[in-house]
């Protein structure tokens, strides 16, 4: 199966509106025009467009801004400063580094709706992407259901923390290979997560900058489903380049994955591929069967303008190995929905590659 390169490019919608008097929008828009001209060289494309540069403000003749980037492109924050010391009005270019350290691309799972199986490509990605020769972390920051720790066969594990000079860190788990941190690990079993407001910012925010990752090729996250608070807070507060939006067939799954991609847009974070799962079913003959309808997925690739990277068969083995702890890309790669995952690993790689 060929991979091809995503297209990872925000829309003009992505890029976020200027606001404020028209001294700042001005040279809030000169600010703009001078950062599109540094490219992230992995992906060919420039740090506005790429989302790198958010919450970018002018206060009297300073600039501030926020760059999101992987451990590998710290050379942009030099790039800034280097073309930002043009500006004769600006006196000095205030730049909030947001990195996770040692990890190089971060991703995001999500989805419009619960149960749609975000959290079982979240597994399976992550197994494909580590057989690819990635090194691979899975954050799984999903509060209302955190099933990843059983998915990976990790259901009671510990998790320690040890004392590192920048202070205390959560030690990932290991599973299949995969560095894994679950918000599921820290609560108690069967248990309902019940945090709310502050708490729940304070513990994705802890979850996001208080792991001890070590060096990582990948960090995918398992997002709750949904638009809320706790979704916006973790797309912030990260240095997210992308989400892999996870939808089925059904009609009516549509106006969820819409909400979603327009809170990743308002956010500025843009949404590279969808995945539809439970798309079909491999009958007896091969033939395959929709079991729950078809032609969502394709609708929203035409509205969205995002591109439906892989469809994933219903198989009765992806549900066991969940349960079990052994993801079905590992127990029978060569099935048809492991291939899927395989092409979308891939993809992935191809257009990361020059970050690996
Ligand atoms: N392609 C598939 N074939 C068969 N079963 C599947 C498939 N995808 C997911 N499932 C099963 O569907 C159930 C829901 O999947 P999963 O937990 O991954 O969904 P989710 O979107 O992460 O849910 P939530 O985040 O709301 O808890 C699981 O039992 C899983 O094993």
């Amino acid at each position: 199966m060929s991979s091809h390169q995503l297209p990872f490019q925000r829309s003009d919608e992505e890029v976020q509106a200027s606001s404020g008097d028209s001294l700042t929008i001005a040279r809030k828009q000169e600010v703009v025009q001078l950062l599109k001209q540094i490219s992230d060289r992995t992906l060919k494309n420039d740090i506005i467009s790429l989302g790198m540069v958010r919450n970018l403000r002018i206060v009297d003749d300073y600039i501030y801004l926020r760059l999101y980037i992987g451990s590998h492109q710290h050379q942009l924050e030099t790039e800034i400063q280097t073309v930002l010391s043009s500006l004769t009005w600006s006196k000095k270019t205030y730049i909030q580094l947001c990195t996770i350290p040692g990890v190089r691309t971060t991703l995001a799972v999500s989805s419009g709706k619960g149960g749609v199986g975000k959290s079982t490509t979240a597994v399976n990605l992550a197994a494909a992407l580590q057989l690819a020769g990635a090194k691979v972390g899975l954050l799984d920051a999903d509060v209302y259901g955190p099933n990843v720790p059983q998915m990976l066969g990790l259901g009671k594990s510990e998790v320690k923390v040890i004392d590192t000079p920048k202070g205390q860190r959560f030690v990932p788990l290991e599973a299949h290979g995969i560095k894994v941190m679950s918000v599921g690990l820290l609560a108690e079993a069967d248990h309902p997560l019940a945090w709310r407001g502050p708490v729940l910012h304070k513990i994705i925010t802890q979850f996001i900058h208080e792991v001890e990752w070590g060096e990582l090729d990948y960090l995918l996250i398992d997002l709750p489903p949904g638009t809320g608070d706790a979704q916006i807070t973790i797309v912030q507060e990260s240095p997210i380049c992308g989400v892999i939006l996870v939808t089925t067939p059904q009609n009516v799954a549509i106006s969820d994955v819409r909400r979603s991609v327009y809170m990743f847009r308002q956010v500025g974070v843009p949404v590279i591929e969808i995945i539809e799962n439970m798309s079909y079913f491999i009958g007896n003959g091969g033939e395959k069967i929709s079991i729950f309808g078809s032609g969502g997925g394709q609708k929203l690739v035409e509205e969205l303008k995002a591109p439906l990277l892989g469809q994933i068969p219903i198989d009765p083995l992806i549900c066991n190995g969940g349960d079990v702890g052994e993801p079905l890309m590992l127990v029978d790669p060569n099935s048809k929905a492991s291939q899927v995952f395989v092409q979308i690993a891939g993809a992935l790689n191809a257009t990361f590659s020059g970050s690996m």
